[in-house]
């Protein structure tokens, strides 16, 4: 643990804060499972940090024991040998309820009960934790605004009254019920058509935007590994972690013959998926908002290269280019001026999707916004030229000894 890390844990206030995994980060200390009468442990010693605040992929072959292994940290199985560090605690010793408010489980076809309505399903936990009806009625309709679902059009319906993409948003609204640092994500896309399944990682990782949570997502698809991942494990049998590092990490610099034959190939475009817009330097351009005075700005874009200034709304969006030509004559603020912008993407966009914006919407210039749609830069094709660059020297570096 560095120091830089061991200091923020002791001003923070939460026991898993105070560990230094960060809010909501899970520690595996040579866990074992070995199931009764099987000669080979599904899991077998494996020790990892999933760190508070990312989207971990747990990607392996079938029966490399990913499922053993969300089902051991979320306590539903008991591990033979080894610690599960959760909350900052040893799991073994939180009581299921504590433990349920903490980590948010997901599964395959959602798991939603076909008895109870969405409100009921969405409301589970909290009922468990005891809430009073109207809060935990308030945080329904949250939740499935949350998850881009109309309140007053589902909340009454059942199950079977949705399609497989919408019970997968209620599967996540609930498991964020309760709102836990921790969620655990067990081939929640799987069972979905590729435009739902893109749809909703889309989602999923808007989510991820406003919430910042710990996730633990497994899978045996690589491209969404890639996608949603900031770190991705891959496993092997017995859980054995052949490699656990960056999707961009893994493409560049695979640790192992067992990797490179599970990527099979294509890493080039896999490059431009996996990594994302926030990772890539931004063009900075000359910035400007609505109330600026005209010379001020006319001022700031003649001091640049660029020739044009972006202008922001009082929540620092951004909504209109202003060149000098627009602001002809002008005196006082600059107001309304300029041509609107096309549509932001989000900093959490990958670089393939930058490219198709750029193509589809034939703008040289298009907006990067992070949380809340603030403006964060702009992404032109020279960003990702010069970001495809920089990526190709980092591949003819030599590959480092397995
Ligand atoms: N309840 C159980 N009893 C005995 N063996 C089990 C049990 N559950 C899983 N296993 C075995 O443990 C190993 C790992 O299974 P697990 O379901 O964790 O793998 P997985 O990577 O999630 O596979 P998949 O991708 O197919 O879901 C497999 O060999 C499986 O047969």
């Amino acid at each position: 643990m560095s120091d830089e890390v061991r200091a923020a844990g002791a001003t923070a206030g939460t026991a898993d804060e105070q560990d230094g995994v960060g809010r909501g980060g899970i520690r595996l200390i040579n866990v074992t499972k070995r199931y009764p009468g099987q000669g080979t442990p599904a899991v077998d010693d494996v020790t990892m940090t999933i760190r508070g605040g990312e989207i971990v992929v747990l990607l392996g072959p079938s029966g490399s024991g990913k499922t053993t292994m969300m089902r051991l940290i979320n306590r539903l199985i008991e591990p033979t040998s080894g610690k599960i560090i959760v909350a900052g605690q040893d799991a073994m010793g939180l009581d299921p309820t504590e433990l349920r408010r903490h980590i948010g489980y997901v599964i395959q076809n959602a798991g939603l009960f076909p008895h109870m309505t969405v409100a009921t399903n969405v409301g589970l936990v909290p009922q468990m934790l005891k809430w009073d009806k109207k809060r935990i009625a308030a945080r329904v309709d949250e939740l499935l605004e949350l998850v881009d679902l109309d309140p007053a059009e589902y909340r009454g319906r059942y199950p079977r009254e949705l399609s497989g993409g919408q019970q997968q948003r209620i599967g996540v609204a609930r498991a964020l019920a309760a709102d836990p640092p921790a969620m655990l994500m067990d081939e929640p896309f799987g069972a979905l058509d590729p435009i739902t399944r893109g749809n909703l990682q889309d989602s999923l990782l808007r989510l991820q935007d406003e919430l910042g949570k710990t996730i633990v997502f497994v899978t045996h698809d690589i491209d969404e590994a890639l996608k949603l991942g900031d770190r991705i494990a891959i496993l092997d049998k017995g859980s054995r972690v052949a490699q656990y590092a960056t999707p961009q990490e893994i493409l560049l610099n695979p640790a192992d013959d067992y990797v490179e034959q599970f990527l099979g190939g294509g890493q080039a475009m896999r490059l431009l998926q996996s990594s994302r817009v926030a990772d890539v330097p931004l063009q900075h351009v000359p910035e400007a908002r609505t109330g600026d005075d005209a010379d001020a700005v006319r001022r700031r874009i003649e001091g640049s290269e660029i020739g044009f200034a972006i202008v922001l709304d009082e929540r620092d969006r951004p909504v209109r280019w202003a060149h000098p030509d627009d602001l002809d004559g002008v005196t006082g603020p600059i107001g309304e001026r300029g041509m609107d912008v096309a549509p932001p993407i989000r900093a959490r966009a990958t670089l393939q999707q930058a490219l198709e914006s750029l193509i589809q919407i034939e703008h040289e210039w298009v907006p990067v916004v992070g949380p809340r749609g603030v403006y964060r830069g702009t992404v032109t094709l020279g960003t990702l030229q010069n970001a495809i660059r920089d990526m190709k020297d980092r591949a003819r570096r030599p590959r480092r000894p397995s």
